[in-house]
């Protein structure tokens, strides 16, 4: 659906030249929700906003259903860019316009006549659950209510893709939540395509299928969002995804610590208390769970579990190969590495 081809986007501020988006090649398919994740000033507002073409590359080409967007004349991007549909972390509606006008004046745009406005405004109020606040300015609304304003506002439409560019980082947790179901309903019921750009790797956990990770303008990895908390391999990813599979252990805890401390990694459906409780009878050590969680990604388990194991240092290091051959991933961490994130 959107095809990035070596993207690069410069800028030059006080004769010096600054790169925002360095040499990106992505793709994101039709019906998918795709994450962008970085630190400020990583480059993902810029590199979104080239899918749009509201920021022109400095080089590479961009896709939208086949489409070469460079080749088109301006009307025929004005034409694209109503399948594309945006929302921003400022909302950005009319403060004079009821919601009702906010949603209207983008069907007004597009030539809707007067009864097909009304009934299209009706039906997307429905859909974001704003329909009795259709008489109300913005002020009278709450973050999470204007958000759904504006995502009434970009799907009015009828876009094919929407690009959301910060949606939930001016807003609670709570609300972030049920704006994130919104955008998973959105995408089931309308097969709409979502690409959303965020520095919250919780965020992705909520709704991406697949993501890529941006530092310096540059995408450092990307796969699917399941591998991603897996198995990430660059160093920036390990510490996003340590945001939300983080297990700090208390320090009386680790104060009390003897033996060694083991971190196992479970995919799917493993069942952890057999393979620990096998291991147990199996060997001739000792094991206590510090702690353990199954984590949700995209409805696939992914359960950590930390443990002691003490006793005979051979029988130790047996009980050790033998995890190593039942789960997907086996951390050993010695005295000196105990304080450090067991994420
Ligand atoms: N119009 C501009 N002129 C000059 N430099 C710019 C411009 N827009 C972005 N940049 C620079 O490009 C780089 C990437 O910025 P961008 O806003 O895309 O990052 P970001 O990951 O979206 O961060 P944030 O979430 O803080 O916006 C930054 O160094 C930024 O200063």
């Amino acid at each position: 659906m959107i095809k990035l081809e070596n993207i690069t986007k410069k800028y030059s501020s006080k004769g010096k030249e600054i790169v925002g988006v360095d040499d990106v090649t992505l793709s994101v398919k039709a019906g998918e929700v795709f994450g962008i994740v970085g630190y400020s000033g990583a480059g993902k507002s810029t590199l979104l906003r080239c899918i749009n073409l509201l920021e022109k590359p400095t080089s590479g080409k961009v896709f939208v259903d086949g489409v070469n967007l460079h080749e088109l004349s301006p009307k025929e991007l004005r034409k694209a860019r109503q399948s594309i549909g945006m929302i921003f972390q400022g909302f950005h509606l009319v403060s004079s316009k009821t919601v009702f006008e906010n949603v209207a004046f983008a069907l007004r745009a597009a030539g809707a006549d007067k009864k097909q406005i009304k009934q299209r405004v009706e039906e997307l109020l429905a859909l974001v659950g704003l329909e009795d606040r259709k008489d109300q300015y913005p002020a009278q609304l709450s973050g999470g209510q204007k958000q759904r304003v504006s995502i009434a506002r970009a799907l009015a439409n009828q876009p094919k893709i929407l690009l959301c560019d910060e949606a939930t980082s001016a807003l609670d947790p709570g609300t972030t939540k049920s704006i994130l179901s919104l955008l998973k309903k959105i995408n089931k019921e309308l097969g709409l395509t979502i690409v959303v750009i965020t520095h919250e790797m919780e965020v992705v956990k909520e709704i991406c299928s697949r993501c890529a990770v941006m530092q310096d303008g540059k995408v450092v990895e990307q796969g699917s969002t399941y591998d991603i908390f897996s198995d990430p391999s660059n160093p920036l990813t390990v510490s996003f995804i340590q945001t939300v599979l983080n297990f700090d252990l208390p320090e009386e805890l680790l104060g009390e610590i003897n033996g060694k401390l083991i971190r196992l990694q479970f995919k799917g459906s493993i069942a952890a208390e057999a393979v620990v409780s096998d291991m147990l009878q199996a060997f001739q050590v000792r094991g206590n769970i510090l702690h353990g969680k199954v984590e949700y990604i995209q409805s696939m388990p992914l359960g950590i579990f930390i443990l002691e194991l003490s006793g005979n240092e051979t029988e130790v290091n047996k009980a050790i190969a033998y995890l190593r051959d039942k789960v997907s991933k086996v951390e050993v961490f010695d005295d000196g590495s105990r304080n450090r994130h067991l994420a």
